[in-house]
């Protein structure tokens, strides 16, 4: 229980505690703490002397406190917890709580380098059918390694950022036309951050997820599928996917997630030595898409067939080296169901099957569209924590 008014019964109680880089007034951003509809400043709060993080907390990013490591994450937890849910504390820091309607939510960390998964089942055989007709669905690799490729750090956004029309040469029979792109798409993903960097030439094991991830964003992949499917051979996307990638303003941090580790599907046939998790866990986040206010799919993320842990794993076998600030996403959430896919090229089947949105028959995105994912997971104490959210509105190309 905490003293802060209406915290108790949120989404974003006590049990959560996202971390987040927010403006507010005139001052410099900084590090805060969501609780309930309110922003602990962590900055000011290090500043009083109230939490200690060697000056980590008084920067205009989660890097430095990210590189400081899981003992440190889990103390300054606990000292802000105490500090929500011990009243004796309320006089000094209830002067630190900014409401939520006040802030300018910023980009919450630097991005070092970003890379993308394809650890769906569902998502990836979807795809394959879509775009491969009459060819296996899914590749002769997939079940023996998480596939990946490498995204454009610098294009990374936070939550809100409009994201403008993307333009690029798209395939016709005729030939290709350079334009703006006409099957404009979402992918709901999860994002893992990277606090604690690692050595070249060192790989890490899955057992050593927890000490190198610090948390959790949302993720939307925007995915210009006309460019994506004329540039991509053999090579993989590029430019239909490199004009944006939005994430959620608040990273949770796995200590908050403790409830929601699940097993994750069976893998079959059994993976090589460094893919291999004792115990092979997932997480149980309940994703949510909403396509101009209108819900379109609830993706379930404890379907992903490879878990985080593996993609670390995989991402660190050849030996590249983690920074602060890496980003790896899941890869595009889709469950067995059509109510259950992450993207609109699966919700629609190609754009072959329109939905309709607003009273609407609908393919892919239009000019003023807004998306906007949420997620849920179980907290502990039977309750729920909520993680954030990622929404963008597609402006009119330049
Ligand atoms: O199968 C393909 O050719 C392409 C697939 C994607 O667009 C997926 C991608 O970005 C990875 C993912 O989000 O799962
Ligand atoms: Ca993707
Ligand atoms: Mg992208």
């Amino acid at each position: 229980m905490t003293w802060v008014t209406g915290a108790n019964g949120s989404p974003y109680g006590v049990t959560n505690l996202p971390y987040g880089v927010f403006r507010h007034g005139g001052h410099e951003p900084r590090i805060g703490v969501r609780i309930g509809d309110a922003v602990l400043d962590l900055a000011g709060a290090e500043a009083a002397g109230l939490v200690l993080a060697g000056g980590a907390l008084g920067r205009p990013t989660l890097n430095g406190f990210m590189a400081l490591g899981r003992p440190q994450w889990t103390a300054v937890r606990q000292r802000v917890t105490e500090l929500l849910t011990d009243v004796t504390h309320r006089p000094v820091v209830e002067p630190l709580l900014v409401p939520i309607a006040e802030v300018e939510l910023l980009l919450p960390f630097e991005v070092a380098d970003y890379v993308d998964f394809y650890s769906s089942e569902h998502h990836a055989s979807n795809v394959g059918q879509i775009f491969r007709p009459g060819q296996p669905p899914l590749l002769p690799n997939w079940r023996h390694l998480p596939v990946g490729y490498h995204g454009r750090a610098g294009t990374v956004v936070v939550s809100g950022t409009p994201v403008v029309r993307p333009r690029g040469q798209r395939g016709t029979p005729d030939g290709p036309v350079t334009g703006p792109s006409v099957r404009l798409d979402i992918e709901a993903e999860v994002g893992f951050v990277v606090g604690v960097p690692s050595p070249l030439g060192e790989p890490v094991a899955v057992a050593d997820f927890a000490d190198h991830v610090f948390g959790v964003v949302l993720v939307n992949d925007w995915s210009a599928r006309d460019i994506q499917a004329w540039e991509y051979q053999p090579l993989g996307p590029f430019l239909g996917k490199s004009f944006a990638t939005s994430v959620s303003a608040w990273v949770t941090p796995l200590d908050a997630l403790g409830a929601a580790f699940v097993p994750a599907p069976v893998q079959d046939p059994p993976v090589v030595e460094y893919l291999r998790d004792e115990p092979h866990l997932g997480l149980d986040l309940r994703l949510a898409v909403d396509w101009n206010g209108q819900r379109v799919a609830e993706p379930p993320f404890a379907a992903m067939y490879w878990t985080p842990a593996q993609q670390l794993a995989h991402l660190t076998v050849n030996g590249a080296s983690l920074r602060t600030g890496d980003l790896y996403a899941s890869g595009t959430v889709s469950g067995p169901q059509r109510g259950q896919v992450g993207s609109f090229l699966e919700l629609t089947w190609g754009g072959a099957e329109p939905v309709t949105v607003g009273g609407e028959s609908r393919t892919f995105l239009a000019d003023g569209d807004t998306v906007t994912l949420t997620a849920t997971a179980p907290g502990p104490d039977g309750g729920t924590i909520a993680l954030g959210e990622v929404t963008g509105t597609i402006r009119p190309p330049r």
